[in-house]
């Protein structure tokens, strides 16, 4: 029995000649907010590839709640409580922000198919609970005056946002954030800074953020792992990563200067 909810032990992945994530050990607990970090290539898309299903562990283990789920496919592991948003925003554009959140919570809805044909009471009452779960996670996260638009006429910001609402519909233990920054201008990001730790405290779940600007990644997370080639080089508090000459080395070339913020 592990503490920890997610748990890659070793965890590596090949493609043809090439290590994309090495001997990965990576821990994350259930209340813990990490960061992944790492120059372009590292690996960091490739080991959400594998938290999520997308790709299964060529050696290596990755438990979650204490149970391996190497092999499992991504729609059993969004059953599970994993859910995740993506670096090119992935949502339903044409339909409106109400119903790509309305398809995320069927996830853990089911009414039969008969109940849905026949539209019977305990269909229209789940209905009506859909809805008011829909409009309350809308609400809080300043989405349900927006109900109607469509998810393309959005601006960006609230394009991510809305797969971040998404992603929690589906009532994660476990949130994987990938580079929910990129695009976005300085208050927008400083806006998603206390939107992710408001959602780490709400929703009391772990969430693991892939993330290029380090303002966002020091800012917010209490542990950063740091991959470069597939490897981990370093894991630590953001103080102790910020001074890491390894970390430095990897992201400047040289071991003289700390990890600079602008990054
Ligand atoms: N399906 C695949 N087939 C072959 N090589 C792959 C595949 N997926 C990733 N790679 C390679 O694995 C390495 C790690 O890629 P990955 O996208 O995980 O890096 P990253 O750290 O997320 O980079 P970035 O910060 O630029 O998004 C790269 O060399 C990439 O080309």
């Amino acid at each position: 029995m592990s503490d920890f909810l997610l748990d890659m032990d070793h965890a590596t992945i090949r493609f043809g000649g090439l290590t994309a994530v090495s001997e990965l050990n990576l821990k994350i607990g259930p209340n813990e907010l990490v960061g992944l970090i790492g120059p372009n290539g590292a690996g960091k898309t490739t080991a959400f590839n594998l938290i999520s299903g997308v790709y299964k562990p060529t050696s290596g283990n990755i438990t979650f709640n204490s149970s391996s789920i190497c092999g499992m496919k991504p729609h059993q592991l969004t059953k599970l409580g994993i859910a995740r948003t993506f670096q090119n925003i992935r949502l339903f554009a044409s339909l409106s922000v109400f119903d790509n959140v309305r398809a995320a919570t069927q996830l853990h809805r089911s009414h039969g198919i008969l109940n849905s044909l026949w539209r019977g009471k305990s269909f229209t009452e789940s209905e009506r609970e859909v809805e008011k779960e829909v409009l309350d996670l809308l609400d809080i996260f300043d989405l349900a005056r927006l109900r109607d638009e469509e998810a393309k006429s959005l601006p960006y910001g609230n394009q991510r946002r809305l797969e971040i609402v998404r992603a929690l519909a589906t009532r994660p233990k476990l949130l994987l954030l990938d580079e929910p920054a990129a695009g976005m201008n300085p208050t927008e990001k400083e806006e998603l800074m206390h939107l992710i730790q408001f959602i780490k405290d709400k929703f009391k779940i772990a969430i693991l953020l892939v993330e290029h600007d380090m303002k966002v990644v020091m800012g917010i997370c209490q542990k950063i792992a740091v991959l470069e080639y597939g490897k981990k080089i370093a894991e630590g508090t953001p103080e102790q990563i910020q001074k890491d000459p390894k970390v430095i080395a990897a992201y400047l070339g040289t071991e003289d200067e700390e990890v600079n913020d602008d990054a």
